[in-house]
């Protein structure tokens, strides 16, 4: 049980402070990495990644930049300073984008290479399918697309990307082992997939060499969050 809890990364989507560090208190003797998203860091404030940092966890900040390369470059050099373990942009937003959000990383970490929080390109958000693409007029199915955007994000750098699990096992095989992949859209045989489309069990996802699973309502909306945990993969 201990290597599956090694993959794990609890989605903290909640906009109240008190609540998130009471799932972090719950969960982190089990778990040693929480997601920061948009609902908590604009709920509850940037000093939430310290607090978080304070009970001994890391976090992964999924801010999701997606803007012009000059805008995202500033964003990400302030993201940087917050102390997280992992940061992410949208590999949508093109190759010039990616390379200032690397090189907006590396400036503040100039001297502190080991500090450096890794990048991670977001490739086809795990609620979109074949059908939504072709609506946005991308003909490409969904794992050719997340896989000429994980190649983009490889070349420029970065450290891995968020895809979802039924992409994990040709990213590896395409871009190697240690180019790092990160999945949500896992859902337990006993939850619903609710808005997630591209999915496959927690289990699943790290047979088949994901880094790390991202879950959040599965677990932190059940009356017993450690008791939900236990279960996926009991
Ligand atoms: O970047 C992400 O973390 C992310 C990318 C993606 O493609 N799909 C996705 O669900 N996520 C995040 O992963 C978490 C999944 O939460 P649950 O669907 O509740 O397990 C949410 O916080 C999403 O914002």
């Amino acid at each position: 049980m201990e290597e599956y809890f090694k993959r794990v990364i609890i989605a903290l989507d909640t906009p109240d402070e008190k609540r998130a560090l009471e799932l972090v208190r719950l969960l982190k003797n089990r778990v040693g990495i929480f997601k920061v998203g948009l609902e908590l860091f604009t709920g509850a404030g940037p000093s939430i990644i310290g607090k978080i940092n304070e009970e001994g966890c890391r976090v992964f900040l999924d801010l999701k930049f997606h803007d012009i390369p000059n805008t995202v470059y500033g964003a990400v050099k302030q993201a940087a300073r917050l102390g997280a373990f992992m940061l992410d942009v949208h590999a949508s937003g093109g190759r010039k984008m990616m390379e200032w959000a690397k090189k907006a990383v590396e400036e503040v970490f100039e001297r502190d290479c080991e500090k450096r929080p890794k990048i991670l390109a977001v490739t086809v958000l795990t609620s979109i399918d074949g059908e939504d693409l072709k609506e946005m007029n991308v003909e490409k199915s969904p794992c050719e697309q997340v896989l000429s955007l994980a190649k983009m994000a490889k070349q420029i750098g970065l450290d891995g990307v968020v895809a979802s699990p039924l992409e994990i096992r040709k990213i590896k095989e395409v871009l190697g082992r240690d180019f790092m992949v990160v999945t949500p859209g896992v859902r337990p045989s006993f939850a619903a997939a609710s808005d997630q489309k591209r999915v496959m069990t927690p289990l699943e996802a790290i047979k088949m060499g994901t880094d790390y699973i991202v879950i959040g309502r599965p677990v932190t909306a059940a009356e017993d969050p450690p008791a939900a945990l236990e279960k996926i993969f009991d």
